[in-house]
């Protein structure tokens, strides 16, 4: 019997990224990545990323979260299923603002206009190639030699890499539809070049405050959205001259605005939260039968 049993759940999602947020808060409970793997193989509790919500670590923090994908992988950032997590607390409590924090660092959230949106501060990416990381040192990470296709016509190349709390590689594209992602994405995520994988997006920037993504995520595969992903697309638009530091990043689910902000450097995401249906875990969930 998993100490998990009886726990509640909410499952939520952002942009149709699907989150299953899992409240162990007054609990010793952790949730494994073989717990993990179990529950989003069940047609209930499916998930892209699962959000265990732990009692506060730091003073003046709402939450510790842990971060887990659909494969049992744990990682330190996940931009809708921190607004998810983040629109759960204040319709718990009221408050307008919180702080959350993961393995990565503080993340304050603030409630939005709409119901349901969150801007999250996801604070200042990394682009040094050992903060992605990659396996081997590259000077300019706006543009690293990676390719996929024939060697003299390459479909796709010279992608930017950033760490915005988890590695991103960002392929500039004219047709979203130039390589298969389905293919392509796997055979990326695990490249030798990624030592800790990567999430993988082709991007279509389509004006100076406007880009197209398509993500296959580390640990989780395509999905309708991917806010590290938003947010890694618009700061390396940014940085190589494509756009502004304001832009509509437009996914498959939707879009989500991020603002690059000059004073700090920090990264806000602003997008929906959605609240699909509460329930309590049991011990069958964890079955292997399931
Ligand atoms: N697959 C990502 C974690 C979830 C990111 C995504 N769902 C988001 O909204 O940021 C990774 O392994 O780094």
């Amino acid at each position: 019997m998993t100490v998990l049993n009886d726990r509640p759940y909410a499952k939520m999602n952002g942009l149709g990224n699907e989150i299953l947020v899992v409240d162990l808060r007054g609990s010793v409970a952790r949730v494994t990545g073989e717990d993990a793997r179990a529950l989003s193989r069940r047609r209930e509790t499916h998930f892209d990323q699962l959000m265990a919500v732990h009692d506060p670590h730091t003073p003046g923090t709402a939450a510790f979260m842990r971060i887990l994908n659909a494969d049992g992988s744990e990682v330190s950032a996940c931009g809708n299923g921190t607004r998810c997590v983040a629109d759960l607390l204040m319709q718990e409590t009221g408050v307008r603002e919180l702080a959350l924090e993961t393995s990565a660092g503080l993340l304050v959230c603030e409630a939005g206009i709409r119901p349901g949106e969150v801007t999250v501060d996801m604070g200042a990416p990394k682009f040094g190639w050992a903060d992605i990381p990659l396996a081997e040192a590259f000077a300019d990470t706006r543009a690293i030699e990676l390719q996929l296709g024939p060697i003299e016509a390459p479909l796709i190349h010279s992608p930017s890499v950033a760490n915005v709390g988890n590695p991103h590689a960002i392929f500039w594209v004219n047709d979203l539809s130039v390589v298969d992602l389905r293919r392509a994405g796997p055979m990326l995520e695990s490249h030798p070049l990624f030592p800790e994988r990567a999430n993988i997006s082709l991007a279509k920037v389509t004006s100076r405050e406007a880009i197209t993504l398509k993500v296959w995520e580390r640990g989780a595969g395509l999905t309708l959205a991917c806010g590290t992903a938003a947010c890694a697309a618009a700061v390396s638009a940014a940085r190589t001259g494509r756009t502004g530091r304001d832009v509509i990043v437009t996914l498959p689910g939707g879009p989500l605005r991020i603002v690059w902000r000059e004073s700090d450097d920090h990264i806000l995401m602003t997008g929906p939260a959605e609240l699909e249906h509460r329930g309590r875990l049991t011990a069958e969930m964890f079955s292997d039968a399931a």
